[in-house]
């Protein structure tokens, strides 16, 4: 009863989740979900694999969420847990309990055992891309200009394994996109040599794996199975600064990966001159191969990221409401499919086709909390050509008839006055122009407005909307 109980919420907020996703999405990663308990103030939510649980809680808590509250109406805490398996052994045990409790619920009921662990690490099975997320091929990569370099080393590394940089180290803000390639690395070498031993795997849970093993007696367990690797692709290496003990035992294992000639590839936020108490040894190593950044795409890379995403999850999209996301979420990509998602989400709850309109509904929310937003260049281009009814491309382009130059004037105005880039990088995206002419733009504008009321207007109305939307 209790149990149906559980499953019986479950489905309806799958339901609604169906309606708002697409099917893709759904199969991958929902429907492997388990309920494991719901009380009246939490859901408790299993995955198969630490993978699923780090994915869905990036991209499809808020859904989950506000599923959830329609369905129940209450607040939910949703808990994830991975019940991945590590050790087959223990596959009997593994099932998860589905019981229903409530705070008040009778005390003799028994609470949900954990789901169980194994700490004796397994050495890795030739060919096995477990540790891969599918969706993350250098197929599903965009390039542009922030990527271009970081991409073509990746294909080189994915390539000749060992041959040409290593390690391979690549780092660069949130969300760029360094554990895609790095997945995309992994899946290119199995493709190429299915007989590798390719492992991805977090600094955190390389950390824990190692604390692990210790507590359990089985350090050995955890050198076998990290120093018999073909390929080991670990992301986020700043995780490791003041952790001394771990980086002792990554320098070792890097030491006897590299000298067997086996390819290393690490990620990271910062360049490791930053990375603050690395130990000056393993910093060393990692300059022996390249280290390459990642820069947050430009304007137009952002839409293309959003156009490869609408068509992997057959999702119609105009084109204006992609520029209209583009603009305004400019330094992290994971935020930008996930606007995209919620857009969806919202149109398809709401049964109201996609517009502009629609999306900055959607993104309200989203836009009003992240106070500390920038206003970017591109965001600027965007509500200046929108007001003006004129496209970004003739904004920017070299014709100079009075309906395009003065927009294009009041544009660059606001650049100068709204963002904190130089002259010539605003320049630059204004079709490549030199600054002097940003220089001018400026001069003339603050000047008239300050004789012309109907342009003063304008400028406060744009930078309202430019500030506020
Ligand atoms: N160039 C790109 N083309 C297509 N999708 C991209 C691109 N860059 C990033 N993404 C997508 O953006 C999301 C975030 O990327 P990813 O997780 O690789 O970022 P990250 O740099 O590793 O971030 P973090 O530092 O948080 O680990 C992923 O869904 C990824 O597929």
């Amino acid at each position: 009863m209790e149990n149906a109980q559980l499953h019986a919420t479950w489905e309806e907020i799958l339901k609604k989740l169906e309606n708002s996703l697409s099917k893709m999405v759904c199969d991958t990663w929902l429907k492997p979900i388990k309920p494991i308990v719901l009380t009246t103030t939490s859901l408790e939510l299993g995955t198969p694999t630490d993978f699923s649980k780090d994915w869905i809680e990036k991209h499809y808590m808020q859904l989950i969420l506000d599923a959830s509250y329609e369905v129940t109406k209450a607040k939910l805490d949703i808990i994830i847990t991975s019940f991945h398996l590590q050790d087959n052994s223990q596959e009997e045990q593994t099932q998860i309990p589905l019981i229903y409790t409530t705070p008040t619920a009778n005390k003799t009921e028994e609470p949900p055992a954990a789901p169980p662990r194994t700490t004796s690490p397994l050495p890795i099975t030739p060919g096995d891309s477990s540790s891969l997320n599918p969706k993350y091929t250098f197929e599903t990569f965009v390039t542009g200009n922030s990527n271009r370099f970081a991409h073509a080393a990746a294909l080189a590394v994915a390539e000749s394994p060992a041959k040409v940089y290593n390690p391979f180290f690549m780092y660069g803000g949130v969300g760029l996109g360094k554990t895609h390639l790095m997945h995309a690395i992994g899946h290119k070498i199995l493709q190429n040599n299915p007989d590798m031993r390719v492992l991805y795997i977090s600094s955190e849970k390389f950390t824990n794996e190692l604390i692990n093993s210790i507590r359990d007696g089985k350090p050995e367990a955890f050198r076998q199975k990290y120093r018999n690797i073909d390929v080991l692709l670990v992301d986020d290496i700043q995780f490791l600064s003041k952790k001394e003990h771990t980086q002792e035992e990554f320098f070792h294992t890097f030491n006897t990966l590299h000298d067997a000639n086996k390819q290393i590839i690490i990620s990271s936020d910062r360049h490791p001159r930053e990375i603050q108490t690395l130990e000056d040894r393993l910093r060393s190593r990692f300059e022996w191969g390249l280290i390459t950044d990642i820069q947050a795409p430009d304007l137009e890379t952002r839409i293309a990221i959003l156009r490869k995403k609408a068509l992997l999850e057959n999702l119609t999209v105009p084109n204006d409401v992609m520029v209209y996301i583009a603009s305004r979420i400019d330094n992290n990509i994971r935020e930008l499919e996930g606007a995209l998602t919620r857009v969806m989400a919202f149109s398809s709850l709401n049964k109201q086709i996609i517009t502009k309109e629609l999306a900055a509904e959607a993104l309200k929310n989203v836009f009003t909390n992240n106070e500390s937003r920038t206003v970017t260049l591109e965001l600027v281009q965007e509500i200046v050509s929108s007001y003006f009814k004129i496209d970004i491309s003739e904004l920017v382009a070299k014709k100079r008839t009075r309906n395009l130059a003065f927009p294009r004037q009041i544009a660059m105005y606001l650049c100068r006055e709204l963002t904190d880039s130089s002259l010539p990088r605003i320049g630059e995206i204004f079709g490549g122009r030199d600054h002097t002419t940003v220089i001018h733009a400026y001069d003339k504008i603050s000047q008239e407005r300050k004789t012309d009321k109907k342009l003063d207007t304008t400028i406060k109305e744009l930078t309202k909307r430019i500030k506020n939307i």
